[in-house]
């Protein structure tokens, strides 16, 4: 029996149902988003990303104050939602100025492809994140982890599954990092213990055991999978890696998809 993912390789109303109820792990749809939009875009976010200030860790940057910064609740959380409008017109407006972005076009085929929609998470009438932009350069990677529902921010939602969304703007060369490593089934509680910071978001991969399977990313690709497995992103060790993402709630087939970074 192979452990390997279930993948398809288009995002589709059916492929985007199925990742939804677990029949299938990834969509991994190659050139999603155009080579050449990417390209365009690239200096410009790349501007973005170096004049952002992100806590979460120096492992990679980030443009705007994200979930992954809020998983433990407490002040960060109003920063959280005083920001969200401002990085979203930022992203949009000064950094793909003129060009549709990434994440603006996932939210439009996810809105069309679920039957009850999707739409920007909201707490206390306030819109969550819909998308960040994320970099890494020489020596920045991902430290295994799992991207929990049961966090303050999350928890009014009762979420079924966390889908993560991650177009790739610039990839390294093949065989210098940046793959994304998938783990068997681990739940939350069981990753929670294995920290050993409550604050840090991940663990050493020496701590996990081999992965399960692997994906490479290319320039243009959309990579989707259910969040709630343990993953992460091997150390870049030349050239740079660098995305705009986002996460999606999944509650009842019933329910509109939740958008939210
Ligand atoms: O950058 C990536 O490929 C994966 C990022 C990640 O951890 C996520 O989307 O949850
Ligand atoms: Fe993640």
């Amino acid at each position: 029996m192979s452990d390997q993912l279930r993948r398809r390789d288009r995002l589709t109303a059916e492929s985007l149902r199925e990742l939804a109820i677990g029949e299938i792990d990834v969509i991994w749809h190659r050139e999603y988003y155009p080579p050449e939009q990417c390209d365009a875009a690239l200096p410009r976010v790349v501007r973005a990303v170096d004049d952002a200030n992100f806590l979460l860790t120096k492992e990679f940057t980030s443009v705007g104050t994200s979930m992954g910064e809020v998983a433990n609740g407490g002040e960060i959380v109003q920063r959280y939602l005083d920001t969200s409008a401002d990085t979203t017109r930022l992203i949009r407006h000064d950094v793909f100025a003129g060009q549709q972005s990434p994440t603006d076009l996932i939210r439009l085929d996810l809105d069309e492809m679920w039957p009850y929609g999707a739409t920007v998470g909201r707490h206390d009438g306030r819109m969550m994140l819909p998308g960040v932009l994320r970099r890494m350069t020489p020596g920045g990677r991902g430290r295994p982890h799992i991207d929990r529902r049961q966090i303050p921010l999350l928890d009014t939602y009762r979420l079924h599954r966390r889908l993560g969304v991650n177009i790739y703007l610039e990839v390294p060369e093949p065989g210098a990092g940046g793959e994304i490593d998938f783990w068997g089934s681990l739940s939350e509680e069981e990753f929670v213990a294995l920290k050993a910071d409550p604050f840090d978001y991940g663990i050493e991969p020496e701590r996990v055991g081999p992965p399960v399977d692997t994906v490479l990313p290319g320039k243009g690709d959309l990579v989707m999978f259910e969040a709630g497995r343990m993953h992460g992103v091997r150390e870049v060790r030349a050239g740079c890696r660098t995305s705009a993402a986002c996460f999606v709630g999944v509650r009842t087939e019933a329910d509109p998809l939740l958008v939210f970074a």
